[in-house]
């Protein structure tokens, strides 16, 4: 049946579209974007006072499935990614096992299609068990699906590994996504090192333990000639090298978290809070800062939420026994809205760049624009309800928020994937 969404505000730069429209939707497509669309028996939903956008896409999540469903699973991960206003996931292979193969792939996708409330575009391992010995099944995974290459919870340790790894997979025309951790100068690093890991008493996570490998993978980006995206950027220098990268012309990308943009190593107290326990870890001020700057000026492409779901006893031990990572899909859509587009610092079609145009991009998937013809994957918000994030509300299995208790503006109401809804009026759809 036809589906009429009248009066939201549309925003979508790729096709130019700023004000208040209709978007019709027949099937899984957009059939018209025009003022005032009447159409016989059509269903007509009044979005009046809300942001109707090209689905959200959160390129850097953790599903946990398979092997880890205690923390989560394909089902209430993509819930939490519904309810956060996405319309679909790209998910990271350090399960068990491993995404190495093309068959953990395929049983991704095939969940996904059986229980998921987004699409979800399974990213493939570089190396068999992240181990950066051996070179994963690169083919494999790509015939069956994978959409990018990563051994995301880990870095390639050496040089050599990560050249083999790009010229052989350069073949498949997929982005190489980067963790940056050199692990013989991280060691069992827990915080930013600096004055708070010493007044902590935590050993220290060096900046320079991430800087490193950017340097090197942009090195190897050149060497190669294959797309290099970094992945959770959380440095100012670190974010220098690939400003400094995309002016020399290489296919260099970056992406940076809510929580290394709105939190940083002071928020880390005496209350040891493991929930702030992150890799890479919450960084200075002064970086927080620039990376802001970065999320500004456009050296920083696109917004992730690397939501790294973890059970809660698990995250209940001394700080250096819990895991690393945060949750995010619930919270990172108004955390946007509150601390960057409300203030100023970036407008409404830049947000839309940065969740939904750039991920697709990167990743290599076909574009959504609110325009005819286009696949109707949509994302309504309410950019004035104000909310307080609490964890009794999130629908993901975990509760491990570094912004519980926040208090925030702007809130997902409505999504379809392709022109189905699994969001309405702030409701899963079942
Ligand atoms: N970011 C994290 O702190 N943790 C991630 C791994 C990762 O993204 O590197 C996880 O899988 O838990
Ligand atoms: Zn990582
Ligand atoms: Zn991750």
């Amino acid at each position: 049946m036809a589906l009429i969404l009248k009066n939201a505000h549309v925003v979508d730069p790729s096709v130019e579209l700023d004000g208040v429209v209709d978007v019709l939707i027949e099937g899984d497509k957009i059939a018209r974007v025009a003022e005032n669309i009447e159409v016989e028996g059509a269903e007509v939903r009044d979005l009046s006072g809300k942001y109707l956008v090209p689905g959200l896409v959160d390129m850097h999540v953790h599903l946990r499935e398979p092997g880890f469903e205690h923390k989560e699973d394909i089902a209430s991960g993509t819930r939490a990614a519904a309810k956060g206003g996405f319309t679909g996931v790209c998910a990271m292979p350090n399960t068990n096992p491993v995404a190495d193969n093309g068959v953990v792939i395929s049983y991704m996708i095939a969940r996904a299609a059986e229980v998921g409330k987004c699409r979800v575009y399974p990213s493939g391992a570089m190396s068999k068990g992240l181990k950066g010995e051996i070179i994963s099944e690169m083919g494999d995974m790509v015939a069956r699906g994978a959409v990018a290459f990563t051994d995301d919870g880990r870095g390639i340790q050496e040089a050599g590994m990560m050249r083999r790894v790009m010229d052989y997979g350069k073949m498949f025309g997929k982005v190489f996504m980067s963790h940056c951790q050199d692990e013989s100068l991280v060691g069992a690093g827990q915080v930013n090192e600096g004055v708070v890991s010493t007044r902590l008493g935590l050993l220290g996570w060096p900046a320079q333990g991430e800087e490193l490998q950017i340097a090197r993978d942009i090195m190897m980006c050149e060497l190669t000639g294959c797309p290099l995206h970094i992945q959770h950027i959380s440095t100012a220098a670190g974010l220098d090298m690939v400003r400094a990268a995309k002016e020399k012309g290489l296919p260099v990308t970056c992406e940076v978290t809510p929580h290394h943009l709105f939190l940083s190593e002071d928020d880390i107290d005496s209350t040891y809070n493991t929930s702030l326990k992150v890799n890479p870890p919450l960084r200075t001020q002064e970086d927080r800062e620039a990376l802001i700057e970065g999320v500004k000026d456009g050296s920083i492409d696109a917004i992730v939420t690397d939501h790294a779901p973890h059970a809660e006893w698990e995250k209940a031990h001394e700080f250096e026994y819990a895991p690393f990572g945060m949750t995010g899909l619930e919270t990172s859509l108004a955390l946007v809205l509150t601390n960057l587009v409300k203030p100023g610092v970036i407008d409404y079609s830049e947000m839309v760049e940065l969740m939904a145009i750039a991920p697709r991009e990167i990743l290599g998937l076909e574009p959504v624009k609110i325009a005819e013809g286009s696949v109707a994957d949509i994302t309504v918000f309410d950019p004035t309800v104000a909310w307080t994030v609490n964890d009794d509300e999130f629908v993901s299995k975990s509760k491990n928020s570094g912004f519980i208790g926040f208090e925030l503006e702007g809130r997902a109401t409505d999504v379809f994937v392709g022109g189905v809804a699994t969001l309405e009026n702030g409701e899963i759809v079942e």
